[in-house]
């Protein structure tokens, strides 16, 4: 089964190249292009002329009856919609802009989709995330099973990296990475990799160091025309993709910042989570850690119950 899936933010530097990415995936029938801007509709023609199987449909504008209309009778949403940082920003300097932006978008997704499977992209996911929550909840449709912070992006970096340093064949490695989506909060579980990897103490610091500032590293190579895109659109189209084969019945394993008890202190959390046909089948326990990562645990946990306060004090204010 294919199935009808939006883009909202699709005239972005991370929109354009995840719409081109699911335009060529072949679970994907319908792709609703969506953004505020008038560009949307030619990204949308422009896609539309590529020979793979999705039909292109394109929505824009201010109006919540555009969002409305570009999400009715979605089964994907996924969502690059808001403000990137510049050098010298945190992705919590986000929240005052990209807030507004999540809030405005899961009330169109309440009253127009309810039932889809929701990919959070903007940032602060930590806090972006809860907000979505709170307004599906206001709004009576929450399913904790259907709603992802997308971290696929950390995972793709650790991967990489450590491939890099092991000398291995890269499409091989899986390094989960679990916690949440910036700085301290991103903890990479090195001695989890697969295949088994041996880490100095060394090598962990290091590695753990640079998959948590891997954000950072594209911000200041760009100098200050925004933040990774097409390393996301990649890692969204992958997590898009793992989550529609999910719903044809393939199980699946992914990380995702999700709606958790898992961790005590913290209701939103980042683990392996099975997929299955409605969403979240199981959200996995973090298991076996080193001390140093159980280290890095507690700090991201301290840290993401801050960023989840005020995602839920944003709403109640
Ligand atoms: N989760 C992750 O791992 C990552 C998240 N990001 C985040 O993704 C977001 C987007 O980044 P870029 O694509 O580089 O930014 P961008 O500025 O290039 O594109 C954002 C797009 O969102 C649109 N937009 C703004 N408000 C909207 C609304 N209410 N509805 C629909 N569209 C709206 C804009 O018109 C623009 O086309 C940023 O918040 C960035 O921090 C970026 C990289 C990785
Ligand atoms: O660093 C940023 O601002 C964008 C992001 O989330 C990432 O690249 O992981």
């Amino acid at each position: 089964m294919a199935f009808k899936c939006a883009v909202v933010g699709a005239a972005g530097g991370i929109g354009q190249p995840l719409s081109l990415l699911l335009k060529n995936d072949p679970l994907v029938k319908e792709l609703s292009v969506f953004d505020v801007i008038p560009l949307a509709a030619g990204v949308a023609a422009d896609l539309s002329h590529i020979n793979t199987g999705a039909k292109v449909t394109s929505h824009h504008g201010f109006d919540g009856a555009d969002i409305r209309a570009a999400l009715t009778g979605c089964d994907v949403v996924v969502i690059p919609a808001g403000v990137p940082r510049k050098p010298g920003m945190t992705r919590d300097d986000l929240f005052k802009i990209n807030a507004g932006i999540i809030k405005g978008i899961a009330e169109a997704v309440a009253d127009a989709c309810p039932k889809a499977m929701v990919c959070v992209i903007s940032n602060p996911v930590n806090s972006t995330v809860p907000i979505f929550a709170g307004v599906l909840k206001a709004k009576g449709c929450f399913d904790e099973k259907r709603l992802f912070g997308v971290s696929t992006l950390d995972i793709v970096r650790a991967n990489t990296f450590v491939a890099e340093l092991k000398g291995l064949n890269v499409t091989d490695v899986n390094v989960p990475v679990i916690g949440g989506h910036s700085g301290v909060t991103i903890v990479p579980l090195l001695s989890r990799t697969t295949p088994a990897c041996e880490f100095t103490q060394e090598e962990a610091e290091k590695l753990t160091h640079r998959i948590q500032n891997a954000g950072t590293e594209v911000v200041e190579a760009k100098a200050g025309a925004g933040s990774a895109t097409l390393s996301m659109a990649f890692a969204g189209a992958r997590f898009a993709n793992s989550v529609m084969k999910a719903m044809n019945g393939e199980d699946i394993t992914e990380c995702a910042y999700v709606y958790s008890s898992i961790q005590d202190g913290v209701s939103f959390f980042s683990t392996e989570i099975s997929l299955g046909k409605e969403g979240i089948s199981k959200i996995n326990p973090i298991g076996k850690v080193s001390d140093f990562e159980q280290k890095n645990i507690d700090i991201a946990t301290d840290a993401l119950k801050a960023n989840i306060a005020a995602g839920e004090n944003f709403l109640s204010a």
